[in-house]
Parts: structure tokens; C-alpha cells; sequence
């Protein structure tokens, strides 16, 4: 008899030690099998052998009638006196070869991965699934010594499994499936999760059946979008090349939808320039909102139309772990700045923080920072600003680290370069004066930020009906990044124009003037758009 195909979609690990109080074991099982549980494993940790077997046998009653495939966590001696569908092994338990000469061919086994290396051997050992983690911490089994791999190291993982089905495990609940799921696609491949192993966030609800449920809809979402999508570009909404002319005209057209909407830009940037980010946010039609406290930002995160995350200071990075994951959780738009991340340790460890908690639409830098987040020791840095003469390929640094972090990537410079993943942009516009202000970097991110809401509400207001799960935030993103930058450079060439403008004070009042007065046909006429991928 040949191995049956195993739709992994919600893989439940069970944990009894983990029940609400007073909830029985087979009912909260049978609950979560009709809530759209596709796999159960049986990990029992202190178990006598005898009762374990029992709870085995018992649990494989209840998972045959859901025609469920069940695992054994580990354990080959209660795997042999139960014969379900198959084993789940670690790196510390029995060898892969030695556990396929006692379960058989027609047996399947899964093993937990936590690196390419790893994953290779499973791969190679004729494992029929990985369960890749752990993805974050969890209370469900001390992971602390472990690298957490975030959705990001997860996905480097899929790029290496050739075909070989994959779950995600560890801390793993609902507010971020959408960020593991879209995050975790792989750079290289484009491969995605097979579905998504827990513990607590089924075993640990009163409602069961309703948890899994919850969870199921989430991943049968993402599939049906990577099965119809363009999972090319799935992150960006790009749908089909497009020449310079088309791109500029679909920027020029997000200006009157920012005008018409006033979206609300949420900005935790840094204490610099927070006045003036919230000045060019007014300037362009939209409404700039500078809360930080986290308990402020959850609240407001279903009003707001765009997130801005600029670490510049680093002073409230409580308030931007929660503000960046409700964003995903509301699917709005997340712009990142990591400001100087090179420069420090801290710095570095802080964005690793903040991208393993949440998903950025778009990650916008200079070359150091960009170099940075990309690991890449061609542009160093010196405090926040980017030294030396720039990447040899610029374009495919962009979108390297595109397809790396799953988000459009912008690189501001004298040229800026952007990046889906797929598609590289350069852009030549802009004047010498941005550089002798300060903040004029971020206020491009709060631009970038504003026109990605744009973005968003141009998608839902054109295709209210059409479902579109294909992305963790909804529209074109690649032209949101797009008309931010064009817009603000384009103003900085008006204002620098200007004749009362002598130099960098009236040159940074003449640009918030010309934030405001600039006009599509500005952006029409000005924009200096190349197209170097597709
Ligand atoms: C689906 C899935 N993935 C990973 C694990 C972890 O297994 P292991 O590394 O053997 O650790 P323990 O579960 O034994 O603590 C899993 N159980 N299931
Ligand atoms: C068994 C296991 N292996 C890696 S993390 C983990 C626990 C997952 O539990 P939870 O879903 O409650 O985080």
C-alpha cells in the first residue's frame, strides 16, 4: 500500500498538560477535528509507556472517524502497538534511517528541522514532512537556548526541501499566521508552507473547535490566493510588467486618492523630525497621528491607513512591536525605516526583534541601511548616514533583500532603486539640498507610507468583490513606494527652484510649500522613471 497524500494545512500537536480546567482531552481532540484540524500528533512528554499507548489508541479512534492521519511524537515502541499513519522525530531521537527500518516503508515520518543543514539531511533521509521551528518562543516547551528562526529564517529553510511537504512550529497563534505565512514564502524558490503545527493555540481555548477553525481559514485563505495569485509578485499586487510611462501615470493617479481619502498615517518615527513628518504628511492631503504608547496604538490600528516605523531613536520600540503587528493583523500597510541599523549592535538586534514580530509592506533605507538588513559589507555606515560610493548593482541588492524579507524594498540615494522581488525600478529625481537637511530620508518613508495607504484604498475601492488573499496587505504596493518617492523628490525639485530659497532653512520650509502645491501633472512631467527588471 502506497503512502497517502496528507493535506497538512492545521497540524495539531497535542497538549494535555495545556487544557483549560475542567475540559476533557478527547472532547477538546474531537472539537478541534470538526473546527478543520487536517493532522494530529500524539506527543505525550511524562507518560508511562502502557498509558501512553492508551491515549495513542483511543485518539486514533477519534482521528479515523474525522479520517485524519495521527502521529506519535517520538516514540517508535508506542508507534509499533498503535500503527497509525506515522512518526514524528527530532534531532535527538531516533536516527531517520534506523526509524524507517522499524516502521516500514508505507509508514510516514516527519522530522523537525531548525536549519538548511538540517533540512537537507531530512530531505535526503527520505523524510515524507518537516516541521520547521522553532518560528518564535513559546510556552509550550523551552525553546529559550534556541535560535528562533522568525518567519524569514523559515522561509531560507523551504528553499532547500525540494518538494518535501513543510509545517511551521512554535508559538504560532492567530494574529500571526497572516505575517508566518506571507513572510516565511521562500527568497529563492517561492516556495510556501504546507501548513502550520500548534499546541496551545487550539489545546489551551475553551472553544476548540472554534480556535482551529479560525486558524484553518487563515491558511485555506493563503493557498487558494498562492493557487490563483501571481505568486511571482504576490507581495508588491504587481500584476504584468509595465513600461515607465504606465508606472508614473498609476502614481501621478494615487495623489488624488490620498487628497480624496485624507488616510490617517500612523508615524512612530523618530524625535528629530517627527514635526516635520507630520508637516509633509498634512502637506500631501493626509492626516499624520505620532501615538506611541502601546496601548494607544492598538486601538487605533483599524482607523489608521499606513504604519510608519522609523527606529531612529529607538525610544519606543514597545509601542512599535505592537503598532506593526495589529497593523498586520488589520492589513494595513507597514513602512520600515531602520535608521543607522549598522551602526550599532543594539540597533541590529532591535530591527531583528521587530521584523521576527511583524511583516513590513515596504523596508525603506540608504545604502548603508539597506546593506545592512541585506548583511552585506559593500556600503559601510557612519551613524545614519551611508559612506563611501554605493553598491556595483544596486538593482540587485534591492531586490535580493526584496525576496529575502518578502517586502518591496526602497534604497534612497542619488538615484533611488525599488524593488518587489521581481521588478526593479530606478528613479533620477531629487536635488543636492535633501542632503543638507536633516530628516529628509524619513520624510520620504512618511511618504512612502502615506501613498502605500493610498495604494490599499485604490485596490479595495476598484475591486471590492474580487477576494485577494494573495497578499498579507491588499494593492499595489510597488507603485505606492513608487509615487512616495516621486513625490517628495519631485517637491524637493520645486522647492529648490524657488527664488526666495538661499539654502537649507528656507529650502526646508519651500519644501513642505511645495509638498502641498504639487500637482499629478508635476509628477507627470517631471518623473524620471527606468525600468531595469521585470
Ligand atoms: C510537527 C512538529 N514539528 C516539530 C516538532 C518538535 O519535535 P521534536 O524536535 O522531537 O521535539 P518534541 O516535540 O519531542 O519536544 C513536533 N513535535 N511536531
Ligand atoms: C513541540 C514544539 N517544537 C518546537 S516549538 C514546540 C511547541 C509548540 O507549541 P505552541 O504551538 O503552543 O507554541
Amino acid at each position: 500500500m502506497g503512502k497517502a497524500a496528507i493535506d497538512y494545512s492545521l497540524y495539531l500537536v497535542t497538549g494535555r498538560e495545556l487544557l483549560p480546567e475542567g475540559k476533557d482531552y478527547y472532547e477538546s481532540l474531537e472539537e478541534a477535528l470538526q473546527g478543520g484540524v487536517t493532522v494530529v500528533q500524539v506527543r505525550e512528554k511524562d507518560t508511562d509507556t502502557g498509558e501512553f499507548v492508551e491515549i495513542a489508541r483511543k485518539t486514533k479512534e477519534i482521528t479515523d472517524k474525522y479520517n485524519v492521519p495521527l502521529f506519535i511524537n517520538d516514540r517508535i515502541d508506542v508507534f509499533l502497538a498503535v500503527r497509525p499513519a506515522g512518526l514524528h522525530i527530532g534531532q535527538s531521537d531516533l536516527p531517520l534511517a534506523r526509524a524507517r527500518e522499524l516502521v516500514g516503508d508505507d509508514a510516514l515520518i516527519g522530522v523537525s528541522v531548525s536549519n538548511v543543514d538540517e533540512a537537507r539531511a531530512a530531505v535526503a533521509g527520505g523524510a515524507d514532512y518537516v516541521g520547521v521551528g522553532a518560528i518564535w518562543d513559546t510556552g509550550s516547551k523551552d525553546v529559550t537556548a534556541k535560535l528562533k528562526l522568525a518567519p524569514e529564517g523559515a522561509g531560507v529553510v523551504l528553499d532547500v526541501l525540494e518538494g518535501v511537504p513543510s509545517v511551521a512550529i512554535g508559538g504560532i497563534h492567530p494574529p500571526n499566521v497572516p505575517q508566518l505565512l506571507h513572510g516565511s514564502v521562500s527568497p529563492v524558490n517561492r516556495t510556501a508552507l504546507d501548513g502550520v503545527a500548534v499546541i496551545s493555540a487550539i489545546v489551551s481555548s475553551a472553544d476548540p473547535r472554534a480556535a482551529a477553525a479560525g486558524i484553518r481559514a487563515q491558511v485555506d485563505s493563503f493557498k487558494r490566493a498562492r493557487k490563483t495569485g501571481n505568486t511571482q509578485a504576490v507581495f508588491s499586487g504587481a500584476k504584468a510588467a509595465r513600461t515607465p510611462k504606465e508606472l508614473i501615470e498609476q502614481s501621478a493617479a494615487l495623489m488624488a486618492v490620498v487628497r480624496d481619502n485624507t488616510p490617517l498615517v500612523h508615524q512612530l518615527t523618530n524625535n528629530v523630525v517627527i514635526n516635520d513628518s507630520a508637516n509633509a504628511t498634512l502637506a500631501v492631503g493626509a492626516s499624520p497621528i505620532m501615538a506611541t504608547n502601546p496601548f494607544d496604538v492598538k486601538d487605533l490600528s483599524p482607523a489608521i491607513g499606513a504604519l510608519l516605523v522609523n527606529f531612529g531613536t529607538i525610544t519606543d520600540k514597545a509601542g512599535m512591536l505592537v503598532a506593526g503587528r495589529e497593523a498586520n493583523v488589520n492589513r494595513k500597510p507597514v513602512v520600515y525605516d531602520p535608521v543607522a541599523v549598522g551602526a550599532t549592535a543594539f540597533r541590529r538586534s532591535t530591527s531583528k526583534e521587530l521584523l521576527s514580530h511583524w511583516q513590513p509592506t515596504v523596508i525603506k533605507g540608504n545604502p548603508a541601511e539597506i546593506g545592512a538588513l541585506a548583511e552585506s559589507t559593500e556600503v559601510a555606515s557612519r551613524g545614519v548616514d551611508a559612506v563611501g560610493g554605493g553598491f556595483a548593482n544596486p538593482g540587485s541588492v534591492v531586490k535580493v533583500l526584496a525576496r529575502r524579507k518578502n517586502a518591496i524594498v526602497v534604497m534612497t540615494g542619488k538615484h533611488d532603486y525599488i524593488s518587489d522581488g521581481e521588478t526593479v525600478l530606478k528613479t533620477s529625481n531629487g536635488v543636492d539640498l535633501l542632503e543638507v537637511i536633516t530628516g529628509s530620508g524619513c520624510m520620504t518613508g512618511t511618504i512612502v507610507a502615506t501613498f502605500c495607504a493610498a495604494a490599499r484604498l485604490h485596490f479595495l475601492a476598484s475591486n471590492a468583490a474580487v477576494e485577494n488573499d494573495s497578499q498579507l496587505v491588499q494593492g499595489d504596493h510597488l507603485v505606492g513606494a513608487l509615487a512616495g518617492v516621486l513625490v517628495f523628490n519631485i517637491a524637493a525639485e520645486l522647492a529648490a527652484a524657488r527664488p526666495d530659497v538661499k539654502g537649507p532653512g528656507t529650502f526646508r520650509a519651500a519644501l513642505i510649500d511645495e509638498l502641498y502645491n504639487v500637482r499629478a501633472a508635476d509628477v507627470l512631467a517631471r518623473a524620471k522613471v527606468e525600468v531595469l527588471e521585470v
